[in-house]
């Protein structure tokens, strides 16, 4: 029948390191419920951490001895009776692996010797020790020094993984012993200080314990008693460790490594076992999967202590440790008695002590006379039987030498043979000892044999004695009293099932065995069921947690956008998260979101001086596409476009910065009119008061139309020379209305008028506001006045003029502007 492999949990307490850090307690252990409760970093507050259970839960007031009295002693029960055991301690380094296992040493070693020493007379134990370590992958004994580079492992039906090439066995008889060997071998054992503890443990120490039981009874004597074999294997595994926290160098990195490998190996055995399903088991992917292969999915009974820190900084590794430890909890054996192993020692000495017992204790005369006359027939055949092959032998060569007497020898050699034959089979001779009495030299050398078996009957006794352990306290009452306790506690539900199973007669008790398979059945799967809702709950919270992290990204990105959003230029369309997710689209082919076109469109207000070859710019300016909406055709022609236009790209850059200057002059100016506009706006009855509109029924790119709302375009002089210049953008021809000012562009007369009435009139604030210019003068010192367009490139070169000196301190810092991301 199998059995899954038992798992229990031990936290360990904070140590002395922890505690002046103010490390946080975030592990619960509830002993009752068996549960371990990880609080995760992630989850508020507490009762929202991840749950495990086990077969076992022990928490830091925990003490060693209860640990093993509750968990550990059943497997050396087991061990008693004939059973593989294994009892290995995972975990973090420094989490008290090796603090649990020497205790259990300790205690599996009272508690062997103790079941020994008070069992009956009649029942023999023999006790073999072996310590071993696999050190950077390599074995070593840790019970001799040397000889351990032939150490090998090595697989056999019948015996099972077992080390060939030398390991010590050392026969021991009592608890005391053992302990002083361990102690020999933790002396040999590699172990270092690191960052994480001082005596970390460089290397997994095996250490087995072979205990052969045999009954030497009044029936043994008759009939062969079974031998049974148990073997235990006590195994303190290296922590994991990294190499960040350990700050492990040199030869210390390089076993780390090596822990880490086997220990990862070790992972990968425990999930293709815990997976099932007939997966491929990877034991033969390090040394310690191989030595464990009977412990996990074998024959053995197993039991792994989880050890863990209770602290918040080690919280990730002990996840670690919980998942595998609940992995291994799905790990069936499938436990044997190991009965008449057929290397087992003590079936010699069973053979032989039964022989020699028959003979010692037989005071039977004839038994022994018996024996003796066996042994001379025995003698006096094989002298015949060689008599005769060598009279064969003779003859045949006579016959070779000659032909003439083949006939007759033949015959010869045929009477013989019948002759020899009907002494052997048919043996109608006389028996020399019971039909003849025997004569006094015979009985002198019969008392010969018989002291000479008596000799080597103690001897062999003797030996036995020594090599073999069991009874020696029987009259130890408290000894034998703390054994029955002991036994009684750990076999109370079985013994209570089986005496309920006897009171029955046959009838109920089929039923009875009907009904307890189902309740088995049914109690297997609820465990599974259980073990799987569990793993689900593991799962799922993995997902949640994993869910969370995912939203606290996107909320990051959202406060991100949040914040740079005041920061974008108006009309940017990325100032509306909203609607740039509600158009952003997916796209399979490049893995990631196309989003709305960004590029700035704008329309800039035209640039007051314009080049005489009249070439228009476009100032969109060229940024990567972010965006990924164009496509690779979209780039080429880009390409092609941009490499017509550095074919002018001298002269381009010229103009361009001419262009960024003009523009900004305009802004300028325009902040000046707007402080003339308001300045008139206070003046009563002034033509500008009410002729000014609301600047929001100013069409866009509309400076020149507050020029032309302020009919600057009259009260401006005409210069001359202005044949170089034009205006980068032209209004649109027709009409253009203003309250309180109407203006047609070909009606020169009105125009005329309205400058006339200008010049008139108190020149505007703007022009008040202007300093006294050469330029205004212009190059004749002329003041002409022309229709809408001269209006226009009067008011253009106004600007330009009025702006170059004023805004001359300006201006470097007005092109930076301009050149700026803002804008
Ligand atoms: N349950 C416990 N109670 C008290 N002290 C403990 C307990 N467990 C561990 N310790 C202490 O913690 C320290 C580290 O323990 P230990 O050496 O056993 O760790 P480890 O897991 O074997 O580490 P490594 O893998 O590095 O060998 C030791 O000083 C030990 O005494």
């Amino acid at each position: 029948m199998s059995e899954s492999v038992k798992v229990a949990v031990r936290c360990r307490p904070m140590n002395a390191r922890e505690l002046q850090q103010g490390c946080r307690n975030v592990v619960t252990i509830d002993s009752a419920s068996k549960c371990c409760t990880l609080e995760c970093p992630a989850a508020a507050g507490p009762g929202n951490g991840k749950v495990y259970q086990f077969d076992a839960a022990f928490g830091p007031e925990a003490t060693t001895e209860f640990v093993y009295e509750n968990v550990g002693s059943v497997i050396v029960e087991a061990v008693l009776d004939g059973y593989n055991g294994t009892v290995f301690a995972y975990g973090q380094t420094g989490c008290g692996k090796s603090h649990t296992m020497r205790g259990f040493i300790e205690r599996t070693l009272d508690h062997i010797f103790e079941a020994t020493s008070t069992a009956n007379a009649e029942m023999r134990y023999l006790a073999l020790l072996s310590y071993l370590e696999i050190y950077n992958e390599r074995l070593r004994d840790l019970l001799q020094d040397g000889g351990s580079d032939l150490l090998t492992l090595k697989e056999d039906p019948n015996r099972g993984t077992y080390v060939a090439g030398g390991l010590r066995e050392v026969t021991v008889k009592d608890a005391a012993e053992c302990a002083r060997l361990v102690e020999q071998g933790d002396r040999r054992r590699a172990a270092a200080a690191t960052k994480m503890n001082a005596a970390s443990s460089r290397s997994h120490a095996v250490l087995t314990l072979s205990l052969e039981t045999l009954a030497i009874n009044e029936e043994s004597s008759k009939t062969e008693n079974p031998v049974k074999r148990g073997r235990l294997h006590l195994v303190d595994l290296a922590g994991s460790e990294r190499q960040a926290r350990t700050g492990a160098t040199g030869d210390r990195l390089k076993e780390a490594a090596s822990i880490n490998l086997s220990l990862s190996a070790l992972g990968n055995v425990i999930s293709a076992l815990a997976a099932g399903h007939g997966r491929h088991v990877p034991y033969r992917d390090s040394k310690l999967t191989r030595l464990l292969r009977d412990s996990l999915g074998g024959n053995a009974r197993t039991l792994m202590i989880a050890c863990i820190s209770g602290s918040d900084v080690d919280a990730e590794e002990t996840l670690s440790t919980l998942r595998y430890a609940a992995r291994a909890r799905c790990i069936k054996n499938k436990p044997v008695v190991n009965e008449d192993p057929k290397d087992a020692l003590l079936r010699q000495y069973q053979l032989e002590l039964q022989r020699l017992r028959k003979l010692i204790e037989s005071n039977d005369q004839s038994l022994v006379k018996e024996i003796a006359a066996k042994a001379e027939i025995e003698d006096e055949e094989s002298i015949e039987q060689r008599e005769y092959s060598e009279h064969v032998k003779r003859l045949k060569e006579e016959c070779e030498h000659s032909n003439l007497f083949a006939q007759k020898l033949r015959e010869e050699l045929q009477a013989m043979k019948i002759r020899y034959e009907a002494g052997t089979i048919g043996d109608t001779r006389p028996k020399p000892v019971s039909q003849q009495p025997m004569d006094e030299q015979d009985v002198e050398r019969e008392e010969r044999r018989r002291k000479k078996r008596e000799a080597a009957m103690q001897e062999v006794l003797k030996r036995l004695e020594k090599l073999t352990i069991g009874g020696e306290e029987q009259g130890n009452a408290e000894l034998r009293r703390r054994r029955e306790k002991r036994r009684k506690r750990l076999e109370a539900l079985a013994s209570a099932l089986e005496t309920s199973a006897q009171e029955g007669n046959g009838s109920v008790f089929q039923v009875y065995g009907q009904l307890r398979s189902t309740e088995d059945a049914l109690k297997r799967m609820a465990k599974r069921a259980k073990q799987l809702e569990a793993e689900a709950a593991d799962l799922q919270a993995c997902w949640d947690a994993e869910r969370r992290d995912l939203l606290r990204r996107e909320l990051l990105t959202s406060q991100i956008c949040d914040a740079m959003v005041p920061h974008l230029r108006p009309g940017c369309p990325f100032r509306d998260v909203a609607a740039v997710r509600s158009t952003a689209t997916w796209s399979d082919e490049l893995g990631r979101w196309r989003l709305p076109d960004a590029t700035p469109r704008i329309s800039l207000p035209p640039a007051s001086l314009v080049p005489k070859d009249n070439t228009q710019y476009n100032v969109v300016p060229s940024k990567p596409d972010l965006n990924n909406n164009s496509n690779n055709e979209d780039n080429a022609d880009e390409m092609d476009v941009e490499a017509e236009n550095e074919e002018s790209s001298e002269q381009e850059q010229a103009k361009k910065l001419d262009i960024v200057d003009t523009y900004f002059r305009r802004n300028r100016i325009d902040k000046l009119l707007a402080h003339a506009r308001e300045a008139k706006t206070f003046e009563p009855g002034s033509r500008l008061s009410r002729s000014v509109g609301s600047e929001e029924s100013v069409p866009f790119g509309g400076n020149r139309l507050q020029l032309n709302a302020l009919n600057l375009q009259s009260s401006a002089p005409v210069i001359g020379d202005l044949d170089g210049y034009r205006p980068t953008q032209r209004l649109p021809t027709g009409r253009t209305s203003r309250p309180g000012c109407t203006l047609e562009e070909n009606s020169i007369n009105n125009k005329s008028c309205l400058v006339n009435q200008a010049i008139r009139r108190n020149p505007p604030r703007i022009l008040e506001a202007l300093p006294s210019q050469r330029n205004l003068q212009g190059t004749n010192g002329a003041f002409k006045f022309g229709n809408k367009a001269t209006s226009d490139r009067i008011s253009d070169k106004l600007s330009s003029a009025f702006v170059r000196d004023q805004a001359d301190d300006d201006r470097s810092t007005l092109v930076e502007h301009a050149r700026s991301p803002t804008y």
